[in-house]
């Protein structure tokens, strides 16, 4: 089962309109694909999408540090040496989560191949199917009334609201959208980072008292601000989830030490793969902090790990795994079905993944 030869290509997938957020604004979904092959005939996939905005990876830095350094470490290795393969795999650079991300899940691909289960069950995992939010992009406040509007139409009924463009736009934005639908939908935001403390307090609790309904609200703050994240924990009566400001596994048990925040948000590209989020998951249940497991704007094949993880870990009662629904098209064959918000995990060994049409190549 040794690893024999590790491919690198990219996809591009245009969305359905762009994805605006306080941070950034993309069109298409352009990811770095990792094929980790062995010595039978299997062949295990991974995608890691440059979220430099969030993660600091660029598409240049996560080939680089796959070729410079991680396909060195792990060619050779026998995937049944799986322990060893992972903490070769964290040790052999440092951040780059989205590439180690996408050399973890392919390896989990291959394991769970290699012993014909699916890697949700590996994980112990009894549940088959999840339901996913799905993202309004940040606009004016009329088009992202009309947007909820379309969600509802296409059956999801919990909204995730970008905010943070022009915060003085923020209330008016949740007004128009809780106006359009009404009760049809949960609502939660995410401010990616945008507000200052003292602003996040204000508005959400001005958002509270006009009975939005707000289920919770995502890193209202500064990614590195925890007292800042604290503070707006303390004293809103919206519930806070850090995304931003948790990447390991160490940030996530400093954040649930301090009490900064009443919920996580666990991404595959911010940990650096399935390996470290279930250091998270595990941590997040010896505090009694519940989960969501989260998405950057990436296709198939990496949201399809995410979902085996979902499906595998009961700290995880929140969903958002909406990258393949904000996609036009879907170049992956195999992995989870996704239908609108009901999303069904694969039960092939492994991940799933049959193959992905479209690759460029780089060798
Ligand atoms: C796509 C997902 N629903 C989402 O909103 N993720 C964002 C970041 C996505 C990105 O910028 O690629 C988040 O939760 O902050
Ligand atoms: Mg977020």
């Amino acid at each position: 089962m040794k690893i024999t030869e590790i491919r690198l290509g990219m996809i591009s997938v245009p969305l359905r309109v762009p994805f605006k957020t306080a941070l950034r604004s993309v069109s298409s979904v352009e990811d770095v694909i990792v094929e980790i092959h062995i010595d039978t005939s299997a062949v295990g996939y991974g995608e890691a999408p440059p979220t430099g905005a969030i993660t600091g990876d660029t598409t240049g830095g996560i080939i680089g540090a796959l070729q410079d350094h991680i396909i060195k470490t792990l060619v050779g290795r026998d995937v049944d040496d799986f322990e060893d393969v992972m903490r070769a795999l964290n040790k052999c650079i440092v951040k780059n989560t989205s590439a180690k991300a996408a050399a973890d899940m392919a390896l989990w691909d291959l394991y769970g191949q290699l012993y014909h289960v699916p890697v949700y069950k590996l994980l112990g995992g009894s549940r088959n199917k999840i339901v996913t939010d799905i993202t309004i992009s940040v606009n004016d406040p009329e088009e992202m009334a009309r947007d909820a509007i379309n969600a509802i139409e296409r059956g999801y009924d919990c909204l995730k609201i970008k905010v943070g463009v022009s915060p003085e736009l923020d209330v008016a934005r949740l007004m128009a959208v809780r106006k359009a639908i009404g009760d049809k939908a949960c609502i939660r935001i995410d401010a990616n980072t945008a507000w200052t403390p003292k602003q996040a307090v204000k508005l959400l609790n001005q958002m509270q008292e006009k009975g939005l309904d707000i289920e919770f609200v995502e890193q209202p703050v500064k990614a590195h601000d925890f007292e800042g994240l604290k503070y707006v924990t303390e004293r809103s009566y919206v519930p806070v989830m850090a995304d931003e400001s948790v990447f390991s596994p160490e940030d996530a048990v400093k954040i649930m030490q301090m009490g900064a925040a009443d919920l996580v948000n666990i991404k595959l590209m911010k940990c650096g793969g399935l390996y470290n989020a279930l250091k998270i998951a595990s941590a997040a249940e010896v505090y009694g902090v519940e989960c969501m497991v989260g998405c950057m704007l990436e296709a198939k094949v990496s949201v399809n790990a995410a979902v085996h993880l979902a499906c595998a870990k009961q700290v995880i009662t929140k969903i958002d795994l909406d990258g393949p629904v904000l996609c036009s098209e879907d170049p992956v064959q195999g992995g989870a079905v996704f239908n609108e918000k009901e999303i069904t995990v694969s039960s092939e060994p492994g991940l799933g993944i049959q193959g992905i049409e479209g690759i460029r190549y780089l060798d």
